[in-house]
């Protein structure tokens, strides 16, 4: 027999006799929702776990019940090994990578400094958000003020795809406009990255301007991220072949400091001659027509990212997500997908005035007919884009004050001054991926 096959073999099994002893033990444990890909900024349920606890090793994963408990899994005896034809290769190298990460787990590179870190030096100090795949909370490590996503392992590939994925590109990036990983940890069943903390995200802001009635996105943040989102995406595609491929409001984060970035690369893909070759899940309302065709589900480029980008555009500064929406997800979805339906443009905006660039530019994010749609490239030069641009100095439109972008900052810090953070947990009607 493989030795390696064995080892691992027996490895999954003590892990198996681990978490089924420890839900034994009778630790309490709440069993995650079945996935989907909806993504709130703040769960509730989440947060009560982990505000009673401060050190990692007690943060146990919420999903290990109903996946892991070996009362109810189908137990293959060693001897009933599948062959090595019949086995899953691709699952058989994601788990390689995992091993192979293993080695760079807990060193973390803090301000310029490589260092050892042991897990238990994570204090973490409470909850920022919660997705599909998992928890992000700030923790304090090594004295440094962190978000620490945790992902929680199991048996199934997407699953240790996504977590793969996200640590991976996460790794490479190094741009102003994507936020910045220090390192990761992994253990048997979860991983955790440890990245650049920020204030808070696209979506958390709408849900407090929408509860507080303040005045939706101005055009000049809308200006603002459209350029660092671009200018992220426009990165990823030229320097590591990646598309983002779930571009929304949860998705794009702001500093105090007014400086936006991307986050979230479970689902992002690498490309080849440009074009993706998977099907892969997203959040299907912010999906271009292509995506949710099934002639061209499994082949398209990052257009699809721009038209992603121009309903989040939408939506922010309008406060309305631009399809009817209702419980059946499938009508929304053909609404999107039909190109003689005409698309979302804020020409018809009656309630707010934009100017004349702004309503063109988002016009080309949002044509239907992907081919009609622009890339990055050309939007880079459109005069919407460069008007956002600082290296363009007397024609940027956000004058800094002593280097600092402060229009954006003191718009973020404005609404988050006369808004309350509970808004954030409250969902705004007619809006996707809330809960
Ligand atoms: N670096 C960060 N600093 C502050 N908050 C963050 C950070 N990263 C993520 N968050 C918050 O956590 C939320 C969920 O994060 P993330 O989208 O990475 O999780 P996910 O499980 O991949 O979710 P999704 O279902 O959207 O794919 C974000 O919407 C944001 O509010």
């Amino acid at each position: 027999m493989d030795n390696v096959c064995f080892q691992q073999r027996l490895r999954d099994l003590e892990t198996r006799v681990r978490k089924w002893k420890f839900l034994k033990l009778g630790l309490t444990e709440v069993r995650l929702r079945p996935r989907d890909r909806r993504s709130t900024s703040v769960d509730q349920k989440h947060k009560e776990c982990s505000s009673t606890s401060s050190s990692p090793q007690h943060q146990r994963p919420n999903n290990i019940g109903y996946l892991t408990s070996p009362m109810e899994r189908k137990f293959t005896p060693l001897s009933m090994k599948p062959s090595p034809s019949r086995r899953d290769t691709e699952k058989d190298a994601l788990e390689f990578e995992f091993l192979e990460g293993c080695k760079k787990s807990g060193v973390l590179d803090i301000d310029g400094l490589k260092q050892a870190v042991d897990p238990n030096e994570i204090h973490i100090i409470g909850l920022l958000g919660s997705g599909s795949c998992g928890v992000v909370e700030s923790a304090m490590v090594k004295s440094k003020l962190m978000a620490v996503k945790t992902m929680y392992k199991n048996d199934n590939k997407e699953n240790l795809k996504r977590i793969l994925r996200d640590v991976r590109i996460m790794s490479l990036c190094n741009s102003p406009f994507i936020v910045t990983s220090y390192g990761y940890f992994m253990f048997d069943s979860s991983v955790k990255i440890c990245m650049q903390i920020m204030s808070a995200c696209c979506e958390k802001l709408l849900r407090r301007i929408y509860h507080s009635k303040l005045e939706f996105f101005p055009e000049y943040v809308a200006g603002h991220i459209v350029y660092s989102a671009i200018s992220a995406l426009d990165y990823l595609k030229e320097r590591h072949s990646i598309i983002h491929r779930d571009i929304k409001p949860s998705n794009i984060l702001f500093d105090d400091s007014g400086n936006i970035k991307l986050c979230d690369f479970g689902i992002s893909g690498f490309m080849t001659n440009s074009m993706a070759h998977s099907k892969s899940e997203g959040c299907p309302p912010y999906m271009a027509p292509e995506r949710l065709t099934i002639e061209t589900n499994s082949k398209y480029d990052v257009r699809s990212d721009v038209w992603s980008l121009g309903i989040t555009i939408y939506q922010l500064v309008t406060g309305i997500y631009p399809f009817p929406l209702n419980d059946m997800e499938f009508t929304t979805l053909t609404i999107i997908a039909n190109l003689n339906l005409p698309s979302p443009s804020l020409k018809g905006e009656t309630t707010r005035s934009f100017s004349p660039l702004f309503i063109e530019f988002l016009d080309f994010c949002l044509r239907k007919d992907v081919r009609e749609r622009p890339e990055y490239k050309q939007l880079m030069k459109h005069d919407f884009f460069l008007d956002y641009d600082p290296s363009r100095g007397d024609f940027y439109k956000l004058k800094t004050i002593n280097g600092n972008p402060s229009h954006v900052a003191e718009w973020f810090n404005s609404v988050i001054a006369r808004s309350s953070c509970e808004d954030e947990l409250k969902p705004i009607p007619n809006t996707p991926c809330v809960n």
